[in-house]
């Protein structure tokens, strides 16, 4: 697809891009840059480069594609930094979680810069955390503007697709209304909820008792805090203006505290919102037929078990342990189709193992 293909920021998300552009041939050669030499070496090292730059310089005239993938607030520098160097054929996109800001900065530097931001990404910084499956079914907003060529919007469409993610088109400020609510706020309340626990003075005993609920809720606050801050700071108009709106919800929220059914009632709306998101498998399996096996704390049980699967013809497509204990474990199997999955069961069973 390219022959060329720059990362600029080789951390979560510029590490995923260059994986997914190199397992998936979609460029001759890819070349990273980061000011961090740890990042950029783990980068090679890892797979997601073929090759590393550590200074800017002529080599990004030689570049079809550069991806800028740095912090939010360090996106406008590097653009006017790679502009000293670029060729006016090069066509630029970036990764950045804001859009309105990004786009007027960097447009009128790089002539065929087209604006990006895919909507998945995980709470663990770094390249070491990235994979090319992060990218996997998720939606890639683009946010084109008046400027923006009909023939560079369809190669950066066709480049998210080849990367397996869904491209949707939006308007930059329309884009940071949006995502001030679905992304921006949720990380803001995440570090609220750990400043109420930190400020109280039973902060030890919070934090044993904290489970399921408090961890899901605060997960996006174990990102990193340089990127975050950078993308709530640079969307904060449209962010203040949902924070708002949630200060009303929770006013309301503790006002019916005293009213039972309307409570019920918004708990149920809650519920029906909740259920109703789709159902993103960041997997490379579309969908898994699961067979989860018992297992006894023996030598040589996961290679019993695998090999009477190979020798019957079944095929492993998934395999994950699921608990260790004194006693044994389990392991979950992924089987392509509903039938392989009988057929494993079956072989495993003969062989005297319970499944599930
Ligand atoms: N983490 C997420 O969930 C997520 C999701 C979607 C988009 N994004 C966006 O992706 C971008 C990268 O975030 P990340 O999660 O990969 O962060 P990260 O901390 O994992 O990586 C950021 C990398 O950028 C490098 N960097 C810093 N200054 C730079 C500069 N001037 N030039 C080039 N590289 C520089 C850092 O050394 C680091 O390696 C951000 O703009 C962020 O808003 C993040
Ligand atoms: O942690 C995750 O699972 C994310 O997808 C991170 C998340 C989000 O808020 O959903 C964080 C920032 C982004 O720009 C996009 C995605």
């Amino acid at each position: 697809m390219f022959a060329r293909v720059g990362i600029f920021g080789t951390g979560l998300l510029g590490g995923s891009v260059g994986l997914g552009l190199r397992e998936r041939f979609l460029a001759e050669e890819v070349v990273a840059y980061d000011p961090d030499p740890t990042a950029l070496e783990a980068a090679l090292a890892l797979g997601a480069a073929d090759r590393i730059e550590t200074r800017l310089g002529p080599w990004i005239a030689e570049l079809d594609l550069g991806v800028l993938a740095a912090p939010v607030g360090a996106l406008e520098a590097l653009g006017r930094e790679v502009a000293r160097h670029a060729a006016p054929t090069t066509l630029w996109t970036d990764v950045g979680s804001v859009k309105a800001p990004v786009v007027a900065a960097l447009e009128p530097l790089l002539p065929r810069f087209v604006g990006g931001h895919p909507m998945a990404g995980s709470e663990r910084a770094g390249v070491e955390n990235a994979h090319a499956g992060l990218l996997q079914n998720a939606a890639w907003i683009l946010t084109p503007s008046r400027r923006t060529a009909a023939e560079d919007l369809k190669q950066l469409e066709r480049l998210v697709e080849a990367l397996g993610a869904y491209p949707l088109l939006v308007a930059p400020e329309l884009h940071d209304r949006l995502v001030a609510r679905v992304s921006h706020l949720p990380y803001l309340l995440a570090v609220a909820l750990n400043r109420i626990v930190d400020a109280d003075p039973n902060r030890e005993t919070l934090m044993f008792l904290a489970a399921g609920g408090f961890r899901d809720l605060t997960r996006v606050a174990s990102g990193s805090p340089r990127m975050s801050r950078d993308m709530v700071v640079a969307n904060r108009a449209a962010l203040r203006e949902a924070a708002r709106d949630l200060k009303a919800v929770l006013d309301e929220l503790v006002a019916v505290l005293d009213e039972p059914e309307r409570l019920l009632e918004l708990a149920q709306e809650a519920k029906r919102l909740r259920d109703g998101l789709p159902v993103v498998r960041r997997s490379l399996l579309p969908v898994q037929h699961d067979l989860v096996v018992a297992v006894p704390d023996r030598p040589g049980e996961l290679a019993r078990i695998t090999s009477a699967l190979g020798e019957a013809g079944v095929n492993i497509k998934d395999i994950e342990v699921l608990n260790v204990r004194d006693e044994g474990g389990a392991i979950r199997l992924g089987f392509v189709s509903a039938e392989e999955k009988q057929a494993g069961r079956r072989v495993l069973e003969s062989i005297g193992y319970r499944t599930r």
